[in-house]
């Protein structure tokens, strides 16, 4: 990765009606990074990611793509997922696909053999004049995920990329993706498969609200969001729980006790300050998933600070 800042997202805000639907974000995606742009639904991320591509217009703040600023962006260096899917029926995937090479002014010969290569790579070989109406929605992504990237874009925006994927669809999408990155692609995404974004992102952009939360590499945000968790099994009344040292938040049901753990934490000291009485038939430490901070965030239990009971 060279470090290159392909995109750059500055203070954007957007307002319908004066209802402010986000406000303050501020980005960057340099060459051959995958940088995810988290929240829940209504969080803001579809607005965001249109106002990058100039299908709105922020009313505060500015997209700068390379060295060009919002009016004067080539947009055929830029490829696009968008949220709505939808292709022209009538057509056959080679002439869609062409259409949008085109559009790019990318040179025909040279998308064919590109065409015929991604087809082969997502299952679609030999179906090149297929009509698109034939397709099955996951077919018809995979076409639509050919028709942004068939011109070689230098940032790559993907709005949601795996809804309505397989698990095998997904784990292809997840591979071309990681390959183009390695290729030196600038790559901005939007998903709600944390599993995903955990296993394919360098770094996380998350908004509530449409403000930030919270952004960074993984372990940044695992840092700031709880390392670690212990599963405790026993009769444990939460008076005492609560006396145990380092702990951001609690979650009891039944049995089961769940610690969200302060970060980098030495875990056999620890246990060591635990108060006396603590019932343990079965302890295990893990590490906090992105999912499980997703929610914490989304919920408003994910307290940086202070001891909550859930
Ligand atoms: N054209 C519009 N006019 C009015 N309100 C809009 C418009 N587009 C989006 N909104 C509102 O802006 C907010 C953010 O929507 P947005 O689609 O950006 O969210 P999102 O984070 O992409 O959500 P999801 O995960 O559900 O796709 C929502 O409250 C939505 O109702």
């Amino acid at each position: 990765m060279s470090g290159e800042i392909v995109l750059s997202v500055s203070q954007l805000g957007k307002s319908f009606k004066d209802k402010k639907i986000i406000s303050d974000i501020s980005f960057e995606v340099k060459k051959g990074e995958i940088m995810a742009i988290l929240g829940p639904n209504g969080a803001g991320k579809s607005t965001t990611i249109r106002n990058i591509m100039g299908i709105m217009y922020p009313d505060e703040g500015s997209v700068t793509f390379a060295h060009y600023k919002s009016g004067s962006i080539p947009r055929h260096k830029i490829g696009y997922l968008p949220e709505e899917r939808g292709l022209y029926k009538n057509v056959s995937i080679m002439d869609i696909l062409m259409y949008f090479a085109e559009l790019k002014d990318y040179p025909v010969a040279k998308a064919k053999k590109r065409a015929l290569a991604y087809l082969s790579k997502f299952g679609l070989e030999g179906k090149e004049k297929t009509s698109i109406e034939e397709l099955s929605k996951g077919m018809g992504q995979k076409v639509q995920f050919i028709a942004s990237i068939i011109h070689e874009p230098e940032l790559l925006i993907l709005d949601e990329p795996f809804s309505g994927l397989d698990p095998v669809s997904q784990e292809v999408f997840k591979q071309e993706i990681k390959e183009l990155a390695n290729n030196g692609t600038a790559i901005l995404l939007s998903s709600h498969q944390m599993n995903l974004v955990e296993e394919l992102c360098d770094r996380l952009y998350m908004i509530h609200q449409g403000s930030k939360v919270v952004s960074g590499t993984l372990s940044e945000v695992k840092k700031e969001y709880a390392n670690f968790k212990c599963t405790i099994h026993g009769d444990n009344e939460p008076a005492l729980l609560e006396k145990i040292p380092n702990v951001l938040r609690i979650e009891q049901k039944g049995k089961q006790t769940i610690l969200y753990l302060s970060a980098e934490m030495d875990i056999p000291k620890w246990v060591k300050q635990w108060p006396e009485g603590i019932q343990v038939e079965e302890l295990s430490i893990d590490r906090t998933t992105l999912h499980e901070i997703f929610i914490q965030i989304a919920t408003g239990t994910g307290t940086k600070e202070g001891v909550q009971d859930a």
